[in-house]
């Protein structure tokens, strides 16, 4: 059973991955609060529910949690679904004593992560990934929030878990495309820190998407590792943790001027990551194989679903990137497979350019997709 200390200058906490966790979930629950009294509030969506509720249920038996919901998608990312998430909690007697489990993907985390750091000024929590991406890359780190209409992730708060508690069994039931959205954090990992994921990651495709569950397993951990250890470094994203951003600039923005609800994070990562490589080559700091290498994997474990954007509209929505000081926006961008760097030069023409570069490949995917659908 994989397991992961994360320790960081405030706090330190276990990533557990394996099989069969949501059964013991009342017990790790237990000896997390360590024989300090607590009760339990789980917070998740309906669909998730209806599909693993029965079982958190069996496992809990007579101590059954309070179950709260929140809508499913990143529409619902905002802060008025906090609000209803906190006046249930009020509502419902929690007090400081109040254990949070968020039970879901990224949305599910990052708004109980946030529910947790401000609920009565902050309660413990426990994240309990339901998605892959979640698994290998959102629960992980402390980084809490919700989206503004200006951009993504723009209110929130750094308050990590008390654990990690990533039941492999939980994936059985994700949709493919959001398995393949996914992995386009793992590769994201793979590129900027570890080239024997990314190596892994390119062998072993069939065996990945075809959910083999020692493969999953190898990715999902690895993928936590690199997380794990860029987060031990830079708790609060001064340096070293922007590369966790690598794909992210264009990525944000284009899930902004689709209205959250065009494509999924990891796809809009993938479309992003293309990006950096392509402008990493532009400006001579990857070699043109390497590049292609890159490029070639994220459409493998594509497709990427296609969208409608100008160049100038995506530019213009970096603007609101958290990566940004005193005007200047940071770009992550490759050195090599397994290094990124970050650079603070990069120009408007320049993010144009590269901008203009991705929306005709992603036209082409998207004619070449529809091409695909009709000979079916
Ligand atoms: N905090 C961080 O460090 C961090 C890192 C990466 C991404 N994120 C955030 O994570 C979010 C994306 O997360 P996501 O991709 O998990 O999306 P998501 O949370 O929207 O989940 C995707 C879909 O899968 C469904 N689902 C969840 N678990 C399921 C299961 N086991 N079986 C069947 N369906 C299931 C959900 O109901 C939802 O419809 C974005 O908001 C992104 O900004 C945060
Ligand atoms: O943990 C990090 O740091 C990351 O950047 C991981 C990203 O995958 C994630 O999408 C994160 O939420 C983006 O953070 P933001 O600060 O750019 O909103
Ligand atoms: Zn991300």
């Amino acid at each position: 059973m994989p397991s992961i200390q994360l320790k960081t200058p405030s706090a330190s906490y276990e990533i557990v991955i394996a099989s069969g966790l949501v059964k013991t979930l009342p017990a790790r629950l237990k000896k997390l609060k360590a024989g300090k009294p607590f009760r339990t509030f789980l917070v998740t969506s309906p669909e998730i529910w209806g599909l693993w509720g029965k079982q958190v249920i069996a496992a809990f038996g007579k101590e059954s949690p309070t179950v709260l919901f929140l809508p499913a998608g990143e529409t619902h990312k905002r802060l008025r679904t906090l609000e209803s998430l906190l006046e249930q909690m009020a509502a419902a007697g929690a007090d400081r004593d109040a254990l949070l489990v968020a039970f879901g993907g990224g949305v599910v985390g990052d708004v109980t992560g946030f529910l947790a750091a401000i609920y009565m000024r902050g309660v413990a929590y426990v994240q309990v990934p339901t998605t892959l991406l979640a698994q290998v890359d959102s629960s992980i780190g402390g980084k809490t929030g919700v989206n503004l209409a200006a951009g993504k992730n723009l209110v929130g708060s750094f308050h990590h878990p008390l654990a990690v508690l990533a039941d492999t069994d939980l994936l059985n039931t994700l949709p493919a495309a959001e398995l393949r959205a996914g992995l386009q954090e793992s590769i994201k990992a793979g590129i900027i820190r570890d080239p024997k994921l990314f190596g892994y990651l390119e062998n072993n495709a069939d065996a990945v998407l075809g959910r083999d569950a020692k493969a999953l397993t190898h990715v999902v951990a690895a993928s936590v590792r690199v997380k794990a250890d860029v987060v031990a470094n830079d708790e609060r994203e001064s340096g070293l943790r922007m590369i966790l951003n690598y794909g992210h600039t264009l990525g944000h923005a284009i899930e902004a001027a689709t209205g959250y609800k065009q494509l999924l994070h990891g796809e809009a990562v993938g479309w992003g990551s293309i990006a950096a490589t392509r402008l990493g080559l532009m400006r001579g700091m990857i070699g043109k194989d390497e590049a292609d290498r890159i490029i070639r994997l994220i459409l493998r474990y594509g497709p990427l679903r296609s969208f409608k954007a100008t160049a100038a509209r995506l530019v213009d929505l970096t603007s609101s990137d958290k990566k940004k000081r005193s005007g200047t926006l940071s770009f992550v961008l490759p050195a090599k497979i397994g290094e990124a760097v970050i650079v603070r030069d990069v120009t408007r023409e320049e993010m144009l350019a590269v901008a203009e570069w991705t929306l005709e490949l992603v036209r082409e995917q998207g004619a070449a997709a529809k091409q695909k659908q009709k000979r079916k």
